[in-house]
């Protein structure tokens, strides 16, 4: 997609990630911000979110991370639809790469990204893309330098099981910076033909696409 004139909305754009993603989008034309000031919706990047697992925040955790990504993405729909008055567009799912391999100190937060790349994928896979004109596409950054990264960290090292285990995780994956993913980023809002695409971006392999789908959905070969 090219991104000139394009009007974009970043959920949860104040800080880290988002405030990255907001901003290498304006730094790629005059990407406008608000539907209903510029009367429609291109680019949906659905990228707040939380990780908490104890008894009073994991339901917050699949709250924002999966039933609000969800809800984000019907949303926009509403907007982009071609069969109903919109011009098409594309959603951007942050998922995490906890959304493709386990991260064992925090079971709800990967199942919530888990959930992210799979209700994506499967947007993805419907024939009525076709008719609607709307691409689904995931991120899956590894572990990145932003507030929510340092929370998590400390509360991993407040607990006294497995803190090898994930330090060797950290040491494969490596730590990147806000700058490594929005690099990421812009190559898959960028690419001609997104729908369907999961990407990984992490400090020690770099951008690695997990799977591109043809903009023409097939049915499963169960
Ligand atoms: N930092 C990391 O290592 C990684 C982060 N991610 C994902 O990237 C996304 C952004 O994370 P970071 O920038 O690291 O976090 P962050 O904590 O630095 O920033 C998250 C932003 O989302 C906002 N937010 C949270 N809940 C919200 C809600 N209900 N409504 C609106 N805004 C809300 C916060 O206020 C904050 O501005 C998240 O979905 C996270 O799961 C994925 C992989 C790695
Ligand atoms: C291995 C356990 C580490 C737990 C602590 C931590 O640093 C968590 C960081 C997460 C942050 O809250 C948001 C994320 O998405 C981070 C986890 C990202 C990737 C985990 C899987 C890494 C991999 O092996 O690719």
């Amino acid at each position: 997609m090219k991104l000139q004139g394009k009007v974009a909305i970043v959920t949860g754009g104040a800080q880290g990630l988002g405030r990255g993603f907001a901003q290498g989008l304006l730094g790629k034309g005059v990407i406008k911000k608000v539907i209903k000031e510029f009367g429609g919706l291109d680019i949906l990047v659905n990228n707040a979110g939380v990780n908490g697992e104890e008894p009073e925040t994991w339901r917050r955790t699949i709250q924002i991370n999966l039933i609000g990504m969800i809800e984000g993405t019907r949303l926009a729909e509403t907007y982009m639809d071609k069969s109903a008055g919109g011009r098409g567009g594309l959603v951007v799912n942050i998922a995490s790469t906890a959304g493709l391999v386990p991260m064992f100190h925090g079971p709800v937060y990967s199942g919530s990204k888990y959930g992210v790349v799979g209700y994506t994928t499967s947007m993805a896979a419907d024939p009525k893309t076709l008719e609607t004109g709307v691409s689904y596409a995931t991120l899956c950054p590894a572990f990145t330098a932003t507030e929510l990264f340092e929370e998590s960290h400390e509360t991993l090292l407040n607990n006294n099981t497995g803190l090898d285990l994930a330090a060797k995780q950290i040491t494969d994956a490596g730590i990147q910076t806000v700058a490594d993913v929005v690099n990421g980023f812009l190559q898959l809002v960028e690419a001609d033909d997104n729908n369907g695409f999961v990407m990984a971006v992490s400090k020690q392999k770099g951008i690695q696409y997990v799977h591109r789908r043809p903009r023409k959905p097939r049915a499963n070969k169960l």
